[in-house]
C-alpha cells in the first residue's frame, strides 16, 4: 500500500465490487435464532419486482447509530435477509459491520482536510459533498442488487447536521427516494433523555428532521437496556405527566420547554415510536414491522412527489446533455459528433472533482501511488465505467 495518498477521492465503482457484504461475525443462523421470532414477511429477500426499502439512520452524536446499524445488519442476516449496507461517515475509525459501500474507500477524509485546509467538521462536510457528486454510481449499484436485498441500511456521519442540513444530504436523500421507498430512523439516546428539557431538545430535532426530509419517520428510542423508554412514551401521550416532570425544573428553559411541548403535540400523535437496544437487539422485530408500515406510507403519500422529482431530474439531465452536445458541435465546427454521445458525457461534474486538488499531470503518476492501492480497482462500474478519480 502506498503511503502517500494525494488523491482525496476515488471512484465508488472501483471499490464496491470487491466488498462482498458478507455476514458479520455471529450473524448467521436460522431465522429467529437467538430467541427472537422472525417478523413475517419482513425478512425475506426482495422478490421479483419488489424494491428494497432504504433505511436512513440519523441521530445525534453518540446516540448509537453505528451500533444500531451493526445490530440490525446482524439481525437481518439471522433472518436470511442480508441488507445492503452503506457507510456515509468519512471520519469513523472503524466500521463494525460489513459495508457494501464505504465512503472511506472513495473519499480520503484526511487528505480532503489537508488539501482544502479544513478542520474536522469542514472535512466531513466536504467529503460528503464530494461523495454526493458521485452518488449516481451508488444508485446504479443498489439498482443492480435490488433483487438480492430487502433493505438498504445507511449509516450517517456523527454530526447530524452534516447530513440533515447540507446540500449533499438532500441530494442523497432525494436520489434514494426517487428510486426506492425510504424511511428515516431517528436514533435517540433514551438514557440521556430522562431529563425533560433534554428530551424536548431531542424531540424538536426529530421534528425538524421529519419536516426537512419529508419521509416516513420512526423514532428508535435506543439504549433501553439502560433505561426503559416507557417514561418517554408516557410524556408523549400524557401532557400532564410531562408538565409534572417539568415542574421539578426551575430553570428559565423549562418555561420554553412547556410551551414547546404544546407545539409538538401533533407531531407526537402521528409518530412511530419503538424502544430498541442496539446492544442486546431487543425491539428490532417491532422496528421491522414499523418499517413495513413506513414503506407502505411512502408508497401511499410520498412516492408520487418523488416520481415527479425524478422525471424533472431526468428531463434536466437530458437537456444538459443536449446543451453540452450543442456546445461541442459549435466548438468543433465541421466535425460530426452526432454519433458519439460519449464525447458529450466526458465533461460531467465528476471531472471537475477529479481535477480539484489533483492536477491532470499529477493524476496519472498518482493513480499508481494512491491511497486506495490496496483496493481492487478491477471492478467494473455498472455502466462499464471505472477507475479512480
Ligand atoms: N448500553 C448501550 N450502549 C449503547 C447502545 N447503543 C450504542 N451504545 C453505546 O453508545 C456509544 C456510542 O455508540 P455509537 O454506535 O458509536 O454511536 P453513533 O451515534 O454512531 O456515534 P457517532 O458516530 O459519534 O455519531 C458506544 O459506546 C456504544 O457502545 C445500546 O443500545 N445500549
Amino acid at each position: 500500500m502506498a503511503a502517500t495518498a494525494q488523491a482525496p477521492v476515488a471512484d465508488p465503482a472501483s471499490v464496491e465490487e470487491q466488498r462482498g457484504g458478507g455476514p458479520p461475525a455471529g450473524a448467521g443462523g436460522a431465522p429467529g435464532e437467538g430467541g427472537r421470532p422472525p417478523v413475517e414477511g419482513a425478512g425475506a429477500p426482495a422478490e421479483g419486482g419488489q424494491e428494497p426499502v432504504c433505511l436512513i439512520v440519523l441521530g445525534m452524536a453518540g446516540s448509537g447509530k453505528t451500533t444500531f446499524v451493526q445490530r440490525l445488519t446482524a439481525h437481518l442476516h439471522s433472518l436470511k435477509a442480508p441488507p445492503y449496507v452503506i457507510n456515509l461517515d468519512p471520519a469513523v475509525h472503524e466500521v463494525p459491520f460489513p459495508a457494501n459501500i464505504d465512503i472511506r474507500d472513495t473519499v480520503n477524509y484526511k487528505e480532503v482536510m489537508k488539501q482544502y485546509r479544513l478542520g474536522p467538521n469542514g472535512g466531513i462536510v466536504t467529503s460528503l459533498n464530494l461523495f454526493a457528486t458521485r452518488f449516481d454510481q451508488v444508485m446504479q449499484f443498489i439498482e443492480k442488487k435490488r433483487q438480492n436485498h430487502r433493505y438498504v441500511l445507511i449509516d450517517t456521519p456523527g454530526q447530524i447536521e452534516v447530513f440533515t442540513w447540507s446540500a449533499s444530504g438532500t441530494i442523497i436523500t432525494e436520489a434514494l427516494a426517487s428510486s426506492f421507498p425510504c424511511v428515516v430512523i431517528y436514533v435517540m439516546d433514551t438514557s440521556r433523555s430522562v431529563n425533560p428539557v433534554t428530551f424536548m431538545s431531542n424531540m424538536l430535532y426529530a421534528c425538524s428532521i421529519l419536516y426537512k426530509t419529508r419521509l416516513p419517520f420512526i423514532l428508535a428510542m435506543n439504549k433501553t437496556d439502560i433505561v426503559d423508554h416507557s417514561f418517554a412514551v408516557e410524556w408523549m401521550q400524557d401532557f400532564e405527566s410531562f408538565q409534572d416532570a417539568l415542574n421539578q425544573e426551575t430553570s428559565y428553559v423549562s418555561n420554553l420547554t412547556r410551551s414547546m411541548s404544546l407545539v409538538l403535540d401533533e407531531f407526537y400523535s402521528s409518530l412511530r415510536v419503538v424502544g430498541v437496544s442496539a446492544v442486546t437487539g431487543s425491539g428490532l422485530d417491532e422496528l421491522l414491522l414499523q418499517v413495513q408500515d413506513g414503506a407502505a406510507e411512502f408508497d401511499r403519500d410520498y412516492r408520487p412527489e418523488y416520481q415527479r422529482l425524478r422525471t424533472q431530474l431526468m428531463e434536466a439531465q437530458s437537456r444538459k446533455q443536449q446543451e453540452q452536445l450543442e456546445r461541442l458541435r459549435r466548438d468543433l465546427g465541421a466535425v460530426d459528433v452526432s454519433g458519439s454521445p460519449d464525447v458529450a458525457m466526458a465533461a460531467g461534474p465528476s471531472d471537475l472533482i477529479m481535477n480539484r486538488g489533483n492536477p491532470p499531470e499529477e493524476e496519472e503518476e498518482e493513480q499508481e501511488d494512491s491511497d486506495t492501492d490496496d483496493i481492487d480497482h478491477n471492478g467494473e462500474a455498472p455502466g462499464g465505467g471505472g477507475g479512480a478519480l
